[in-house]
């Protein structure tokens, strides 16, 4: 079931975590918005194929308008302007690891060329080349045992990677495969495994970055309070009341690490990436992403990662792996506007293809062999000045495109070089656009607006990817968006992501830091929720019990579909101070009279209809249809509805209302705004559909199609606005109930 509304909360810190959350569900309304899936609810399946082949040729007339030779026609005609800016970026600005210009010996010799041979094994070559279909096949590379911890890196952490070595010593096995691993090496490769999967599958970190010149010259105050030690922060919101004083909203987050201004991008990638690093040699795929409104600092932190990655990434190779077969190729491209360009490759189309075991592959890719680490500034550097930038309100740099740098790490099977090499794992590096509404860019002109709809789109679909990722219906909404199609493989299988929240502390981006936060925040809900629930549910079977709702404050849910569209929308909050259910005793609940009631341990914390009085009756369900007023009873005799008059005695007379109320209020009006940002997104993209009409494409039929959903989603809102008054009404009553004195 679909639930909003839900409360995850992380453990050991369910009191800071108080963050609602509402987004779930109209992603899923959002993220059916790419045209593919549209069509396909629509029932226009079959204008599907077209379309894409349309997107292809003709790229709806806004990308550049088809065919675009030399120098990438979109490419060229889209950021005249905006591409200088991007060349002069200055690599020290951002980075500590690009202070320095660098100018490699050689350089133009080997990067320069554009393609030409392989680097053979020279250490310090590299091979440009086509991307080899076969190499996405991953499925033969048997795991090699990795020294977690300490041996691998820098001795200031531990051992360092040449003390790593003795550790596998007795295992090197030069240029062959690997043969069976004595028993100790199997102890430790057992452990190591362990490791591995210790390693969280979806990590969630929050970076705030410090004042910037513009914001201290404008005496913007820093709304953002950080308790890094408890991994939770503060957004200290300015509100204003009907009469116009001003209050304080506090917000409060806790994510999996928060750092503040003062950290180093060295201790960013000490908490995201470095963990990483060893398991991508476990056929893992592992993707780090930076999010955020423009100009928080998403270039600032990503750009440095995959560098220090590369580096460690070198040191196992050359090392812990010496003689292995192993290789790590790079390459870096970037979407703009739903296509794919060669970062290292003077921005050429590329084209992105499905093989027959569903690995992606990007035609055209150039993929270069690297060995040293000196090698791999120069691509990033080069790859970085060709980005595709723009200047919005909040940062004059500002990254227009999706960038996806990628270190793969392959292997030759059988030690000869002579078949092509297989890929072990790869980590991928995105440095995304800026997460604002397209709506809000104060250049409003087509193309930004464009942009912003495109860029929407593909968080949405990336977030209804992450989400997935811990689910067992083995379902990966990957065709979202061409960002999470390129993506397909790092989100199935044994994949690892990072997300990293990049948040401005100004007073003047608090709606933004607020939009990133909870983006951030509902990923996480979800996760510990099922963590929690799953938890609940084998403490439950293991003390014998059957599980039980814990909760004090329980919500119903109610479900409705307009057309194909479920919405979900909270209807009902009962919060007894002392639950008839549980006879003054606050954790703890009847045994329940059915088994089955459980069968469904996500939503057992949900339900408050589900235990022993489901038999009696239904959930009230307000707001449905049919309004009906159904009563709820403890197993037949306490009716739960309206409170008697012992119930109402029992009741806390604090208990607030007035507080659940605005609760709803709040809830209901970011449903709201999420489905107004829909209708935005589905007017941009009808826009673009009737302005690529051409004759004999059926594209009447589908803007038809549209119309009606957007006026479903009209309807969707005129629902949560009677749900609200319904509130309201609710709380008059209790208002009436407590000035009787009942
Ligand atoms: N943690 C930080 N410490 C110091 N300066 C920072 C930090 N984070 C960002 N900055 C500075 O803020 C400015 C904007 O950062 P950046 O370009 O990384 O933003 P962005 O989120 O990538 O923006 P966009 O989405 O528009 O590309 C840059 O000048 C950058 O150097």
């Amino acid at each position: 079931m679909n639930a909003v509304g839900r409360h995850g909360q992380r453990s050991g810190s369910s009191g800071a975590h108080h963050q609602r959350q509402y987004s779930d569900n109209f992603l899923e309304v959002t993220s059916s918005s790419s045209n593919g899936r549209w069509l396909q609810s629509a029932g226009l399946q079959h204008l599907q194929q077209q379309q894409s082949s349309n997107t292809t040729s003709s790229d709806f007339g806004y990308y550049g308008g088809g065919g675009g030779g030399g120098n990438g026609g979109q490419g060229s005609r889209m950021f005249n302007g905006s591409r200088n800016v991007g060349a002069q970026r200055t690599l020290s600005g951002g980075s500590d690891l690009f202070a320095e210009p660098l100018t490699p010996p050689g350089w133009q010799k080997k990067v320069g060329g554009g393609g030409g041979g392989g680097g053979g094994d020279d250490p310090n070559s590299f091979s440009p080349g086509l991307l080899d279909l076969h190499s996405f096949d991953t499925e033969l590379i048997s795991e090699v045992p990795v020294a977690y911890g300490a041996p691998l890196y820098n001795s200031t952490r531990g051992r360092s990677f040449d003390d790593a070595e003795p550790y596998f010593g007795n295992n090197k096995q030069t240029g062959k495969a690997r043969g069976v691993p004595d028993n100790n090496l199997m102890k430790s490769f057992a452990s190591e495994k362990e490791k591995a999967s210790s390693v969280a599958k979806i990590k969630v970190v929050v970076r705030k970055r410090p004042l910037n010149k513009k914001e201290l010259a404008k005496n913007e105050e820093d709304i953002i309070t950080t308790q890094s030690h408890a991994n939770s922060l503060t957004v200290h919101e300015t509100k204003l009341k009907v009469d116009l004083t001003e209050y304080m909203e506090k917000h409060e987050f806790v994510f999996d690490a928060v750092l503040n201004e003062e950290v180093s991008n060295d201790e960013v990638y000490r908490e995201t990436v470095e963990p990483i690093v060893p398991i991508i040699f476990q056929r893992t795929k592992a993707t780090c992403f930076a999010y955020g409104q423009t100009g928080s600092g998403k270039t600032f932190t990503m750009k440095p990662l995959p560098l220090k990655a590369s580096r460690d990434i070198l040191r196992l190779v050359n090392h812990t792996y010496r003689s292995q077969g192993f290789h790590l190729y790079f390459s870096f491209f970037e979407i703009y506007g739903g296509k794919l360009y060669d970062l290292l490759n003077d921005r050429k189309k590329l084209c992105m293809r499905e093989d027959g075991k569903q690995q992606v592959c990007i035609v055209g890719l150039q993929e270069y062999r690297v060995s040293d680490v000196e090698t791999i500034k120069e691509l990033i550097e080069r790859g970085n000045a060709t980005r595709s930038t723009g200047t919005t309100g909040a940062n004059e740099e500002s990254s227009r495109s999706h960038a996806i740098l990628q270190l793969v790490i392959k292997r030759s099977v059988d030690g000869s070089e002579s078949k092509p090499p297989r890929v072990v794992g790869k980590l991928s590096f995105i440095d995304l656009a800026g997460s604002e509404r397209g709506a809000d860019t104060t250049d409003n002109d087509k193309q930004t607006r464009m942009e912003g709809a495109e860029i929407n789109k593909s968080l949405l679909a990336l977030k209804e990817c992450i989400r997935a990722l811990d689910n067992d219906q083995g379902h990966i909404p990957f065709r979202g968006s061409k960002l999470t199609e390129v993506l397909r493989d790092s989100f199935v299988g044994n994949s690892r992501t990072v997300m990293i929240s990049c948040i401005s502390p100004n007073a003047g981006s608090c709606e933004h830091t607020l939009n990133t936060l909870r983006y951030a925040d509902s990923l996480l809900s979800e996760l510990n929720e099922k963590a929690l629930s799953l938890g609940h549910k084998l403490a439950s079977f293991n003390s014998g019990q059957k599980p039980l709702q814990r909760q004090q404050e329980r919500r119903g849910i109610f479900d409705f579909k307009l057309e194909g569209i479920n919405v979900s929308a909270v209807v009902f909050h009962v919060t007894p101070a002392v639950s008839p259910y549980d006879d003054g005793m606050v954790d703890s609940f009847p045994e329940q009279a059915d088994e089955d009631d459980y069968d469904d341990a996500t939503e057992e914390f949900y339900e408050p209809e589900q235990p022993s009085w489901k038999n009696n009756a239904k959930v009230d369900a307000y707001g449905s249809s049919n309004g009906q007023d159904k009563s709820r009873r403890t197993n037949g005799q306490t009716k739960l509805k309206e409170p008697t008059k012992h119930e109402s005695r029992n009741w806390n007379p604090d208990d607030d209302l007035n507080a659940l109320l605005k609760e709803e209020e709040d809830l209901v009006n970011a449903h709201r705004k999420q489905v107004e940002d829909t209708m935005d997104i589905v007017r941009v993209e009808m826009k673009l559909l009737v302005e690529a009409d051409e004759p004999g494409n059926q594209l009447d039929e589908y803007v038809i199609k549209l119309n009606t959903i957007l006026a479903q989603k009209a309807a969707a809102i005129q629902q949560l606005q009677n749900q609200l008054a319904h509130f309201q009404r609710r709380l008059k009553e209790h208002d009436v109930l407590v000035s009787s004195g009942l």
